[in-house]
């Protein structure tokens, strides 16, 4: 075999590694016996005799056959309704079913096919013919049982493929310390507010929002204390972004943004002056702050409707501007430009 069709062949198992279980259903020990001398010498062909119909489901489950020899005229139970037994068993409906008959009978053999049967023998079949059927049907039965496995480890480490590309995207959008939104996504999802609220002709609106004397902050309390307010800060911010279209980010450092959209200036300076207001409710200590004893943030807004020569950064530059206007005018306070 070359090493190209090797590379395209199916999975087979190696010879040795065959484990064959010849199931043989049939109410006459002497067919039992001459079943187990026929497989007499095949070290790799184990045997199991039941003669007992009304067991036969039970012991297949418990026994795993990798073929079965049904006979088909036994006392109480036919060998075709024990057929269609093996057919409705969950664990057994694959096995492969040689019926062995005693009658060449056309209307028999074609029941017995229509019925799920894999083969059909006439008693007593000679032992070559019967061990090269059950080594033929064993095999197909464990290699689908092989391409079988491989299929759901397949299936299994696709599905874990994508779940590790999704948490993998999750977490390129995501910022390490605050779990808001980043900077990388903030963009890409201001690109495409941008140009929905273009098309609606609705106004589009940022907010800026930044620690007020952050650095006094962690000179005073250590930069792991600032790293504890910034993200409780964030879950202000993000507890107050109800809508499903608004988006909290984390700008940079002691900076964050909220998108609203679509948002008048008004609704856009009463979003600002809530998040103000639950960040000095929030009475987090900052002793050297120019302002308060606590932390509070400034806050500047802008509110634009996009139009055909202006692009999404303009917004946030206006709430740049205003965030500025905020810390001239005294800090913790909100000021947004229409
Ligand atoms: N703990 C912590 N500090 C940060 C982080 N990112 C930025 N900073 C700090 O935030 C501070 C920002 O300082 P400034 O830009 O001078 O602003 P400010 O002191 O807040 O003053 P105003 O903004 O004018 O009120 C700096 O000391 C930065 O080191 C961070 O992830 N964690």
């Amino acid at each position: 075999m070359t090493a190209r069709e090797d590379a395209v062949s199916p999975p087979t198992i190696a010879r040795d590694d065959y484990k064959i279980m010849v199931l043989l259903v049939d109410d006459q020990p002497i067919i039992g016996e001459a079943i187990r001398r026929a497989l007499i010498g095949q070290p790799d062909i184990h045997f199991h005799f039941n003669p007992d119909p009304f067991e036969a489901l039970s012991v297949a489950e418990q026994v795993k056959p990798t073929v079965i020899l049904q006979d088909l005229v036994m006392p109480g139970v036919t060998g075709l309704a024990l057929l269609t037994q093996y057919r409705s068993s969950p664990t057994l409906k694959g096995v492969p079913v040689i019926v062995l008959s005693t009658t060449e009978e056309p209307a028999v053999k074609s029941e017995a096919f229509s019925l799920g049967a894999n083969d059909y023998l006439v008693k007593l079949p000679d032992s070559i013919e019967l061990v090269a059927r059950i080594r033929h049907h064993s095999r197909a039965y464990l290699n689908q049982i092989q391409r079988d496995e491989a299929y759901r480890a397949l299936h299994e480490s696709q599905r874990q493929l994508v779940e590790k590309n999704l948490e993998l995207e999750r977490l390129t959008h995501v910022d390490g310390l605050t779990g808001l939104s980043n900077r990388r996504y903030l963009d890409e999802f201001m690109e495409i507010q941008w140009r929905r609220s273009r098309r609606k002709g609705e106004p589009l609106s940022v907010l800026m929002i930044d620690v007020d004397d952050f650095k006094r902050y962690n000179d005073h309390y250590g930069h792991l204390a600032g790293d504890e307010v910034l993200k409780k800060l964030a879950n202000i911010i993000q507890d107050s972004c109800r809508r499903p279209t608004d988006l909290a980010a984390r700008f940079g450092g002691e900076e964050f943004a909220v998108v609203l959209s679509p948002s008048s200036p008004d609704e856009t300076r009463v979003m600002g002056e809530k998040i103000r207001a639950e960040v000095e409710r929030a009475a987090l200590p900052h002793r050297e702050s120019s302002v308060a004893t606590i932390v509070t943030v400034s806050v500047g807004g802008a509110s634009q409707i996009p139009t055909a020569d202006s692009s999404f950064p303009s917004v946030i530059q206006a709430a740049d501007e205003s965030l500025y206007d905020a810390k001239r005018g005294g800090r913790n306070r909100v000021i947004v430009r229409g």
